[in-house]
């Protein structure tokens, strides 16, 4: 039995990596999870996989939870994400909370020796060179769960990565692909969310339709391969079929494919290197799907995603403002404050006013990352 402890337990991907671990409940044990607000759904998870270890968010939900869960110990916040994370005794940690409040958690759990699966792209942006030094130091695999990154794992397959010439990251191009940036004024939270392919959380379908979730993913490639930026490309693919692509140095191109279903990059990263069947997921037909299609990225319609590229290849403290501008700027957009266009103009601000530190320190990371979602708000205010 594997023990598996999950961040984002209520989440698309908490829901689904559940729906993974319902799946196959010889191979899992749920160890210890952690919920935001919803506290109905912690108290009926806890219940259905005997969880002993729970954390909330707050405070005032815990004495309910505790006398409602004798057999499981409720804990809250910060310290409750990081009990979870590092103090269960799971042997894999599924990060699925959204969110820069991912970092600590995922460092004091390498910090254990625990393996990490990584759905949590917002850590690996705001602090990856600090993440990827930790399980360099404590021999701790960081296996992606992201789509696109599972998907590169995948065609790397263990082959030599100082051989790949590049790296082809798809994107479907979120919920306004087939309008111009002028056509994007007035757009409304209910339009932003409506996902052509994929049903996800909010902030990250807001990240599809801005382009940035493709720009957190060129920074989480960059990260977790260790490729330069000039060697990742983003493809405009429609369908989502090819989940992305690998260009070795003899020019072969190795490209993961499958319809878009989060619980099998999810589970690959569970069992990995082996695989198990996933009775639930559906088969690939291409002569149902006929053609698959592919252009080419515009910079200036996706304004986000040259921001990020920028970002990334500045370095330092420049993704840490990038993200931290992005998680206020989406916050205010769903809170219906600011307008779908001010979302990458805030950022881009935020970028600007920031004078980047080169290979910033955690307490540095955790520093720029509040003033700049302070920056952010006060430009509502
Ligand atoms: N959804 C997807 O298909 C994909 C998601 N990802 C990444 O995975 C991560 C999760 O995404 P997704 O599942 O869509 O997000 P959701 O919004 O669906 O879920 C987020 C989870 O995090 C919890 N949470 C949010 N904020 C906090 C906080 N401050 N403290 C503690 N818990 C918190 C929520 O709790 P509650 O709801 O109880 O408040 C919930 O369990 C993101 O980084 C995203 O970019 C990557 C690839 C695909
Ligand atoms: C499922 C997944 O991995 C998401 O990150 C997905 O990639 C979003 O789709 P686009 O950002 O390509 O619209
Ligand atoms: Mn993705």
């Amino acid at each position: 039995m594997k023990k598996i402890s999950l961040l984002g337990a209520t989440g698309s991907i908490g829901q689904q990596t559940l729906d993974v671990l319902r799946t196959h409940p010889e191979q899992f044990e749920l160890v210890a999870f952690s919920v935001g607000q919803q506290v109905d759904a912690a108290r009926a998870i806890a219940r259905e996989f005997s969880v002993p270890l729970l954390s909330v968010a707050n405070q005032a939900d815990v004495k309910a939870l505790q006398e409602d869960l004798p057999s499981t110990e409720v804990v809250w916040g910060s310290e409750g994400l990081v009990a979870v994370a590092s103090e269960s005794g799971a042997d894999l940690l599924v990060n699925a909370v959204l969110g820069s409040v991912g970092l600590q958690p995922t460092l004091r759990a390498i910090e254990k020796g625990i393996t990490i699966a990584i759905a949590n792209k917002e850590t690996l942006v705001t602090a990856g060179h600090l993440v990827m030094a930790a399980a360099k130091k404590h021999n701790v695999a960081i296996l992606p769960v992201d789509s696109e990154h599972s998907a590169l794992f995948q065609a790397l397959n263990g082959e030599n990565p100082k051989q790949i010439k590049k790296l082809v990251i798809t994107a479907s191009g979120g919920s306004f692909r087939d309008k111009t940036r002028a056509e994007l004024e007035g757009v409304t939270v209910q339009d932003a969310l409506n996902h052509p392919n994929w049903s996800m959380g909010s902030k990250i379908t807001i990240d599809s339709a801005t382009m940035m979730n493709k720009g957190l993913e060129v920074i989480e490639a960059h990260v977790l391969f260790d490729m330069p930026y000039s060697s990742i490309d983003v493809v405009l693919h429609r369908e989502s079929i090819i989940h992305s692509m690998i260009e070795f140095v003899d020019t072969s191109v190795m490209a993961q494919l499958g319809t878009p279903d989060m619980r099998v990059p999810i589970q690959y990263a569970l069992t990995y290197p082996d695989r198990l069947p996933l009775p639930q997921a559906k088969s690939l037909d291409l002569v149902e799907i006929g053609k698959l299609h592919f252009e080419k990225m515009d910079l200036e319609r996706y304004k986000a995603l040259h921001l990020a590229i920028e970002a990334g290849k500045e370095g330092g403290t420049a993704t840490t403002v990038l993200n931290a501008a992005n998680e206020a700027a989406v916050a205010l957009f769903l809170q219906q404050k600011i307008s779908f266009l001010a979302i990458d103009s805030f950022i881009e601000k935020a970028l600007e006013a920031h004078t980047v530190t080169a290979n910033p320190t955690l307490e540095t990371i955790l520093t720029v990352d509040v003033e700049t979602r302070r920056f952010v708000e006060k430009m509502v205010h």
